[in-house]
């Protein structure tokens, strides 16, 4: 077992971390951080468990401390949950203090030695860990993608074999992933809000580092250009977006890439049995309510398949669109004995 502590345990993906982290068959959850207000205290009696599964009482006796490396001892990997204004100079001291970073912050993402990761499309850019190193540093960040992104980029693995220069985009995204005081009722109630600061520039950059291929010490971009149209619409959770690529193949074969599509790794435990869920039948699916648990909310379905290509996407956001995306990040930085 890997002693694995938690940054912004308290917050709404630190929350989904400690439910994915609390009985896991590879790490054992040892710490929990969160800012100066919560050290201290017991995490069970400061903590407001906000997910729909129940607390995990094992967890609750833990003592949160301050987010400092020298507040988190004998521990190996952090995951950090924390806001990206924080975690810039936190998450680099914690990898200079040779610990490994799994985070889900925008700040590091697309910073060159830094790999912008999702194990089904790139599991290759775990090769700039050794860049990162080469720098003297002991630890090392990896990163996940933006929650739209990495819906957008999984549903394209399987189409990655085909040519296409032009992805247009249209999301439809959940109040979740503003956090939990981050879009007030009133605001959201009865409405669409069309604009998610910083939403549709991430998506039309980390698409293009993650796809991208790995040469040497570097990553090149992909040759294709997103653009993006980002939504915040009335659903809990789950990210569902309208693609549109410019392939030209018959659809038969898009489809037939649907039904064939195996990724790259397996036997990773939070993995799901199916990375994309293709619905071939059903014309009225996805849908957030009836499919963002499919694979225990890891699972990218996609439908709705038509000439254009067309289809609809949608993934849990805070499960596969973060705190899932780290923790399968973690389990692949293992596999690959990075750690
Ligand atoms: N919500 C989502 O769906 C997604 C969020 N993200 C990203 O994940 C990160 C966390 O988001 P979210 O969980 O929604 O945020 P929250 O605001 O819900 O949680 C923030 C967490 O960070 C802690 N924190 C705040 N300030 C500090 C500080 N100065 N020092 C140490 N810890 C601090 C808080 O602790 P305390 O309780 O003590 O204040 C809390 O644990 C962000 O970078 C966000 O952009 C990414 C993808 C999806
Ligand atoms: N902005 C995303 C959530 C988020 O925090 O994204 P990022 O990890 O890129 O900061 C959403 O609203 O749904």
């Amino acid at each position: 077992m890997i002693n694995v502590g938690v940054l912004g345990a308290t917050g709404a993906v630190g929350q989904r971390f400690v439910e994915l982290l609390a009985d896991h068959p590879w790490f054992k959850l040892t710490t929990l951080a969160a800012s100066d207000r919560s050290a201290g205290k017991p995490y069970g009696k400061i903590v407001k468990w906000r997910l729909d599964t129940p607390f995990p009482e094992n967890i609750g006796k833990i003592k949160v401390v301050p987010t400092s490396p020298s507040a988190m001892k004998n521990v190996d990997l952090v995951f950090s949950a924390l806001p990206a204004d924080i975690a810039t100079a936190t998450e680099t001291e914690f990898a200079d203090a040779g610990i490994a970073v799994c985070s889900n912050a925008s700040s590091h993402r697309m910073e060159p030695t830094i790999p912008l990761v999702v194990p089904e499309v790139n599991p290759e850019h775990l090769g700039l860990i050794d860049v990162q190193k080469d720098t003297g540093r002991d630890g090392f960040i990896v990163t996940n993608p933006n929650c739209s992104t990495i819906m957008m980029v999984t549903a394209l693995a399987p189409l990655r074999k085909f040519k296409f220069t032009d992805i247009r985009v249209a999301t439809m995204q959940a109040i979740s992933g503003a956090g939990f005081e981050g879009v007030a009722a009133m605001a959201i109630y009865d409405n669409v809000i069309p604009y998610i600061g910083k939403e549709e520039e991430k998506m039309e950059t980390e698409a293009l580092k993650i796809m991208g291929t790995l040469k040497g010490k570097k990553v090149v971009n992909a040759p294709f250009k997103v653009s993006a149209s980002c939504h915040r619409v009335p659903v809990i959770d789950g990210h569902t977006m309208a693609v549109w690529a410019d392939i030209k193949e018959p659809l038969a074969k898009i489809r037939k890439a649907y039904m064939d599509y195996k990724p790259p790794i397996k036997g990773l435990p939070t993995q799901p049995a199916e990375s994309v869920h293709f619905f071939d039948e059903e014309p009225d699916r996805p849908q957030p309510r009836l499919d963002r648990m499919r694979g225990r909310g890891m699972t990218v379905s996609v439908g709705r398949l038509r000439e254009g290509v067309r289809f609809v996407a949608m993934g849990h956001n805070t499960i596969r669109g973060a705190a899932g995306a780290s923790v399968l990040n973690a389990e692949l930085i293992v596999k690959k004995k990075y750690l």
